[in-house]
């Protein structure tokens, strides 16, 4: 990723500003009453589950302290990142994604039809496991998600799988939260994943010679249940605000996740909480690395049906009671 190829090159009106606005920010909420359920009380709780729900409302996004993660599992997995990306373009596209294996290493990502300025590697947490080929109701046919490994760093395999059982226990309490926060039952949401597939997925922004030009995502939506996001210190993601509708950066805060609601949660709610577009923006000087995690359900095994209607949008999907 040397030269700037014209593919990379957003629209005008899609570039990143060079000053931007920090703004308030999206709400940092504490899990710790989560984590110590013996002697948290009643109206803490309460608390706790009304911040959710607000921040769900109001932002779309909110960054999580004290959430029970053991900080060694994340430092793990952000060193056998980095040592993987750090390989040549050769080596890393021994596990290159293609058609027949879907997860991998992929470093020509489009977002709107221009190129991201991102290498990945993505993996499936409880792989392998049979998934639909696509969202077609009548496709019966079904592909099977083998993870693929590099042989280097070969710590890789294994810091990856026990960090997403890790991303998985979170995801369940803060899918408890979220069905808290809207009036249902805690596990409301659960039998929604018991075929479930959860992808992980690392993140390598290299600097960018261009980086008013290019960003690292372009502006889009996350399509599944709910999105877990590690940021290092160099941050990058920008949020749009639902006030204003203006670009909104997500400051770093030292081992917070920073937890957005995807599509499947706007349907799940009724479009009380709606899932919101962000982006990556890219420097010239310091790269970053950091990892991700979605936690996805298998729509053909939820009560996720398609309707017949021309345009298909999110409002044409809703949740029976
Ligand atoms: O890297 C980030 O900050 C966010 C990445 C992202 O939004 C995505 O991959 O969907
Ligand atoms: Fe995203």
């Amino acid at each position: 990723m040397g030269e700037v190829d014209p593919a990379f090159i957003q629209e005008p009106e899609h570039r990143p500003k060079i000053s931007y606005m920090e703004g308030k920010g999206v709400p940092l909420i504490d899990l710790s009453p989560i984590l110590s359920s013996n002697n948290v009380s009643a109206i803490e709780f309460e608390g706790l589950v009304k911040e959710v729900g607000d921040a769900c409302k109001e932002w779309g996004f909110f960054q999580v302290i004290n959430h029970g993660v053991p900080s060694e599992k994340r430092e793990k997995i952000d060193g056998a990142s980095r040592k993987f990306f750090a390989q040549s373009l050769e080596e890393k596209r021994k596990v290159r994604r293609n058609e027949k294996k879907v997860t991998g290493y992929y470093d020509t990502e489009h977002t709107k039809n221009v190129r991201d300025w991102k290498e990945v590697f993505d993996f499936a947490v409880e792989g392998p496991s049979i998934v639909p080929a696509s969202h077609e109701p009548d496709d019966r046919e079904v592909i099977e998600l083998n993870n693929q490994w590099p042989e280097y760093p070969p710590e890789l395999r294994e810091t990856c799988q026990d960090y997403g059982q890790e991303m998985v226990k979170l995801a369940y309490k803060l899918l408890e939260l979220i069905a808290l926060s809207l009036d249902l039952p805690a596990d409301r949401f659960h039998g929604f994943f018991k075929d479930q597939t959860s992808f992980i997925r690392l993140n390598h922004y290299p600097p960018c010679p261009t980086p008013e030009l290019a960003l690292g995502v372009g502006r889009h939506k996350d399509a599944g249940a709910l999105t877990i996001l590690a940021q290092d210190d160099v941050g990058g993601l920008e949020v749009k605000q639902k006030t204003d509708g203006e670009w909104v950066r997500v400051k770093p805060t030292p081992d917070a996740y920073i937890i957005n609601v995807g599509d499947i949660i706007q349907v799940w709610s009724n479009d009380t909480y709606e899932s919101v577009e962000h982006r990556v923006i890219v420097n010239s000087e310091r790269e970053r690395a950091y990892n991700w995690g979605e936690f996805i359900s298998n729509r053909s095994q939820s009560n996720f049906q398609k309707q017949k209607v021309e345009n298909l949008q999110i409002s044409d999907f809703k949740i029976s009671e």
